[in-house]
């Protein structure tokens, strides 16, 4: 049996899965913890990777590796290859002001996600490079080379051998790609520094881009959605939808999508395609905080969500807890209304799932809205995917089922996937079989969207 390993460096750890190259079947799974917060030490990822491949070359040896990462963080690197700062994350809002300068720049919003698919937002890696001209010129000036957390990481396995790489999914998330024509904008990374750096070569899909020192093959790696959709199998007209510490809602396309409101997000897919999307920055760090402050667990919390009825009892959270991306409201604030002296703790519970639901709803509707597409799959992943409450909440929510894939790490799927195409040298990647999915369903609740639109639409002009 031939093995491989798929990555997923992610904002809250790398999990890494060692499975079968014919099949996907996972033999090995490992999974260590990143440090928290928006700005982190990158070389943090690198022992992280280290410990994750350590414990699965106990179980058996991979012929190839990929690497899924979070998008958009800025690895900003100096003369010797080491970080000159702290990587932004796609998470730090901090740059908001440099994305609307950019934005400007190249012209106003439309122009703007034309050339580069996307409208700026502070998630991007060209705004925190703006950010650094502005508010750190000494670090700035020493910045040689920037590379994105997937770009880093793998750089790392090979040794630094070869010159560092990425694919164009990531590539797409920067600022500074031509998403639609598939190349660079080095111009456009130059003039938000202030000085032009060097940028990795850009790897096709399915292609090895080099080796470990190990002699394994390393593939191009891709963004983590990017590799979610590889990881899930999905088709176009398919919603996928992602409950990690971002809330994701994507889809494939022949097509790039340009969309000047900045709601999609066009980036490009790991296979070759196009990957329209809409991320929240709240996501499950919404249940994670009201578990907290409930002083239960994520299986608690779920069981006291599912002992409220919907629409929670009156209460109602707009969960823009560290701000919000979509819709772009970087100062928002959590908040609260209907609470009364009736409410219970189940209603607390239930109006954090019910708010995370109706937040992943709205992504979904500006998908389709945008990309017309409508009646495919909406297929449910990440990690706040294993709450029942989500299970039970969601399809009642968005009016539709929803299909549960068996719990797995679909990023690091999707990256042994790329891995398995790299080392077969085939056009299209190997037909992975997805196991057989669970179908969500529950009735509409039309009131509680209602109730969660009144809200997000009345505090529009709040911070
Ligand atoms: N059973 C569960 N119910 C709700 N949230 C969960 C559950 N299991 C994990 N989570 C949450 O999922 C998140 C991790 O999901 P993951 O997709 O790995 O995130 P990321 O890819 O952003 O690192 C954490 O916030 C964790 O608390
Ligand atoms: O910013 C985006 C997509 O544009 C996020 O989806 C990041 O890619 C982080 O992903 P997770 O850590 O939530 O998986």
């Amino acid at each position: 049996m031939t093995y491989v390993i798929g990555l997923d460096s992610s904002t809250q750890s790398c999990t890494g899965v060692l499975a079968d190259a014919a099949t996907g079947e996972v033999v090995g799974e490992a999974r260590v913890p990143h440090p928290t917060g928006t700005r982190v030490d990158p070389r943090a990822w690198l022992q992280a990777v280290d410990e994750v491949l350590a414990r699965l070359a106990r179980v058996g040896r991979a012929e190839a590796v990929a690497v899924g990462g979070q998008q958009h963080g800025m690895v900003a690197l100096g003369d010797a290859g080491e970080p000159v700062h702290d990587a932004l994350l796609w998470h730090d809002t901090r740059s908001a002001a440099a994305a609307r300068a950019l934005i400007e720049e190249m012209g106003g919003a439309q122009a703007c996600a034309a050339e580069v698919g996307s409208v700026l937002v502070a998630s991007f890696t060209v705004t925190k490079l703006r950010w650094l001209r502005d508010h750190d010129p000494a670090a700035a000036s020493r910045v040689r080379s920037v590379l994105l957390p997937h770009d880093y990481v793998s750089w790392h396995l090979s040794g630094r051998r070869a010159a560092p790489w990425t694919d164009r999914g990531d590539a797409s998330g920067t600022g500074y790609y031509a998403t639609g024509r598939g190349e660079w904008r080095p111009d456009l990374a130059a003039a938000a520094l202030g000085h032009e750096v060097e940028l990795p070569r850009v790897v096709a899909p399915g292609e090895v881009a080099a080796t470990t020192p190990d002699g394994q093959a390393l593939a191009a790696g891709t963004g983590d959605n990017m590799a979610a959709a590889l990881g899930t199998g999905l088709r176009p007209g398919d919603v996928l939808l992602s409950i990690g510490t971002s809330g994701v809602a994507s889809t494939v396309s022949p097509h790039p999508v340009a969309d000047g409101t900045g709601t999609v997000t066009g980036f490009a897919a790991a296979d070759g395609g196009f990957l329209p999307m809409v991320t929240t920055m709240n996501a499950a760090r919404i249940l994670d905080l009201q578990a907290a402050w409930l002083g239960t667990d994520h299986a608690g919390l779920a069981a006291l969500a599912l002992e409220s009825s919907p629409g929670a009892g009156g209460a109602v959270l707009l969960p823009y807890y560290a701000g919000e991306r979509t819709p772009n409201r970087p100062d928002a604030v959590g908040t609260w209304t209907g609470l009364t002296t009736t409410t219970t703790r189940a209603d607390l519970a239930r109006a954090a799932v019910e708010a995370l639901s109706c937040s992943l709803a709205d992504a979904v509707d500006h998908l389709r809205a945008h990309t017309g597409e409508s009646g495919g799959r909406v297929l449910l992943v990440g990690g706040a995917a294993r709450s029942p409450a989500v299970q039970r909440v969601l399809p009642g929510v968005l009016g539709a089922s929803v299909e549960l894939p068996p719990p797995a790490e679909y990023v690091a799927l999707g990256a042994a996937r790329q891995a398995a195409w790299a080392l077969s040298g085939a056009p299209t990647p190997p037909a992975w079989e997805l196991p057989g999915t669970q179908l969500l369903e529950a009735p509409a609740t039309p009131e509680v969207r209602e109730r969660y639109a009144t809200l997000r639409d009345r505090t529009s002009d709040w911070t």
